[in-house]
């Protein structure tokens, strides 16, 4: 018997192969199609918006926030301060600082806020909302805190080859509202 996490690491490191075999045009155009689904997006009426700075090969969703900003939602950037995530308000003029494991986000002196949608990279998805993430287990924890006192809404922003027929889910985690690929939009939830 292997156990969930083991599964789970053989789903992640499978994913994340494919995902590191893209050709290197089909990456960026999956990128720039994010950005035309914008709209489908379930986004309340000036919501705070969590995206994400691409490191690696994950998709890039910049021309997508741009979109969503342009829209009027409010963005923000994780930084990872252990033992999860916290917040930081993005503008188009932040100065961005080191903010864990390879990543960026703006620097300290900008200011916290609290998402009320994250958009989540992740390594591998099913078409039930399950995810698997890079196994530190950072979102997984930043939205036990955050919703203590209420819903966040979470989308997983990834490249159509990362879906797996069916992921190991754990009682820690918490499903997906949607998933966002070059695709489009797909709703897990009522939300
Ligand atoms: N762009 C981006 N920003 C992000 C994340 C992310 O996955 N992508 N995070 C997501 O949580 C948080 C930061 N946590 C991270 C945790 C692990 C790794 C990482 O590179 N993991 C290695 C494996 C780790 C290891 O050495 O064991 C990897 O995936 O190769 C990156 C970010 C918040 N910001
Ligand atoms: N709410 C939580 N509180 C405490 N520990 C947690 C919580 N959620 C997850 N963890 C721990 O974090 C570790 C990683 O969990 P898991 O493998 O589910 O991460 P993941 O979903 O791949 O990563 P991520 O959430 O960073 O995208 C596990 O050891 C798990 O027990």
């Amino acid at each position: 018997m292997t156990s969930l996490a083991e599964q789970k690491n053989t789903l992640r490191q499978e994913a994340l192969r494919r995902r590191r075999a893209m050709d290197p045009v089909a990456r960026v155009e999956a990128g720039l199609a994010l950005a035309h689904h914008a709209q489908e997006l379930p986004l309340p009426a000036g919501a705070i918006v969590a995206g994400f700075w691409p490191i690696r090969d994950e998709i890039d969703p910049r021309p997508l926030l741009e979109s969503v900003r342009s829209a009027g939602h409010q963005l923000c950037l994780p930084v990872v301060v252990e033992p999860h995530l916290i917040f930081r308000a993005f503008y188009r003029d932040s100065v961005f600082e080191p903010a864990g494991f390879g990543t960026y986000a703006p620097g300290a002196d900008g200011e916290e806020v609290r998402p009320d949608v994250l958009l989540m990279p992740l390594a591998a998805f099913d078409g039930f909302g399950n995810r698997i993430g890079y196994g530190k287990g950072h979102y997984d924890k930043a939205l036990a805190a955050l919703e203590v006192d209420r819903k966040v809404h979470c989308i997983g922003v990834a490249f159509g080859l990362q879906e797996v027929a069916s992921v190991p889910a754990e009682p820690h985690d918490r499903p997906l509202d949607g998933i966002l690929t070059e695709a489009g939009y797909r709703r897990f939830s009522n939300l």
